[in-house]
């Protein structure tokens, strides 16, 4: 038998070339010489399986598609702290070469438009002397994210830079209010090499599934940022990945992503994969037109919209049966904080007494560490009650159930019971 998943992408393809709405950038020579009508999809699962079709094979500009990478590397390397002291994470709903920082801390308003990314760029090669050792700073992180050496397309470079008027403005727009202190023309420079780095979309796909993974590289396993890294990159993604398009995007696909203008868009679902399209033709907003109809499906025919949850929480109680041996409850599923609030609902009807109460585990397939947490405490207050608490967990769900005073449950065997 062969995976469907490919025959799927494949039609998907089929159906967002039929929209030919939306153009090329031209305001950089070398994307507007670009056939507008290159497409390609590609996604890998963080079991580190990928699938790709139509010009899967064809690398461009990688663009903003490269700004919550070296956000995500600025923060790992800097910090928190120091980042966000010259870059917020609000929503800017502005086209994204806007000139504009905050009022107050003339900080960019967050790192998906050119301001911030320029300022992320500029912490992250800061110990760099120039923009050549700023930009093998760049493609050597975004090389262990796409799993693969990656370089910088001179020739995009070097036509980005005849027309990068805007950016140099913004960049010495933030040297006049000391967000950044480096020399606008080579900070600007290493900012138009980090754009100028050749991608294929199936690059990008693992790209976004290292996100989706909290920052582990699928295929080589690399933990290339940290888990709070991760999320914080998701979080400024949802927020702003889509410039003025932010909120109709969230609304529509609920993925958190990022686009460029060389028409490539990447979505991270957390937890569970990375995808991306490349297709040139772009819409008002600058972000891939085909790119956002081929998110938009593959969001609702894949239940991928992060507010969509799947099950309701109270399934997590399979079986509940009392008789003269007592209590045995079987749970299932995943218990997280909601799931073990329901069964702490439910135990606290156990009337004081000295029954035993049984908790058998072996159907969990999910425990966090506040559905862990709760579950324990729960157990603490029955045997305060009075009651001896017995406990089945043969895949070691709650390893060392210490219930508060050194104490175990009494752990049985299947067989026992
Ligand atoms: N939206 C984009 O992809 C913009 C990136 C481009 N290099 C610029 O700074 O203008």
């Amino acid at each position: 038998m062969r995976t469907p998943v490919p025959d799927y992408l494949q039609e998907l393809l089929e159906n967002i070339m039929t929209d030919s709405a939306g153009q090329v950038a031209d305001y950089i020579p070398a994307l507007a010489a670009a056939p507008p009508d290159q497409c390609a999809i590609a996604v890998s699962t963080v079991h580190g399986n990928t699938y790709s079709v139509g010009d899967d094979s064809v690398e461009f500009s990688i663009q903003s598609v490269s700004k919550p990478f070296v956000y995500a590397a600025a923060l790992e390397g800097l910090g928190f702290e120091a980042v966000d002291q010259k870059l917020g994470v609000e929503p800017s709903g502005e086209a994204f070469d806007e000139l504009s920082l905050e009022a107050e801390t003339h900080r960019p308003k967050n790192a998906m438009i050119n301001a911030g990314a320029i300022v992320a760029h500029n912490l992250f090669t800061i110990a760099s002397n120039d923009h050549s050792e700023r930009a093998d700073a760049v493609t050597a992180f975004l090389s262990r994210l796409a799993g693969r050496d990656l370089h910088v397309d001179d020739e995009v470079f070097q036509s980005e830079m005849e027309t990068a008027h805007r950016n140099l403005a913004i960049a010495h727009m933030l040297r006049t209010y000391g967000v950044i202190t480096e020399e606008p023309h080579d900070v600007v420079r290493g900012y138009t090499a980090q754009c100028s780095v050749s991608v294929t979309v199936r690059d990008l796909a693992m790209m976004a599934a290292t996100l989706a993974d909290r920052g582990r590289q699928p295929i080589t396993g690399e933990q290339v940022v940290a888990p709070h890294v991760a999320r914080r990159t998701l979080s400024v993604m949802a927020a702003a990945g889509m410039y003025d398009g932010a909120g109709s995007w969230l609304t529509a696909v609920g993925i958190p992503a990022k686009s460029g203008v060389s028409g490539g868009l990447i979505g991270s679902l957390p937890g569970q994969v990375g995808a991306a399209v490349f297709a040139p033709r772009l819409d008002e907003q600058g972000n891939s037109a085909r790119g956002i109809r081929a998110f938009s499906r593959l969001s609702a025919d894949m239940g991928m919209h992060l507010f969509d949850p799947e099950s309701r929480t109270d399934s997590v109680v399979r079986e509940w049966s009392e008789s003269r041996d007592g209590i045995e409850i079987r749970l299932q599923e995943e218990l997280r904080f909601t799931g073990a609030e329901f069964l702490l609902s439910r135990l606290e009807q156990i009337p004081e007494g000295h029954s035993r109460v049984l908790f058998d585990l072996s159907n969990v397939h999910v425990m966090t560490d506040v559905g862990r947490r709760m579950l324990l405490e729960g157990m603490r207050r029955l045997r305060l009650d009075g009651h001896p608490i017995q406990l089945h967990d043969p895949q070691s769900r709650l390893p060392e159930p210490d219930l508060g005073d050194g104490s175990m449950p009494d752990l049985v065997e299947e067989e026992n019971r």
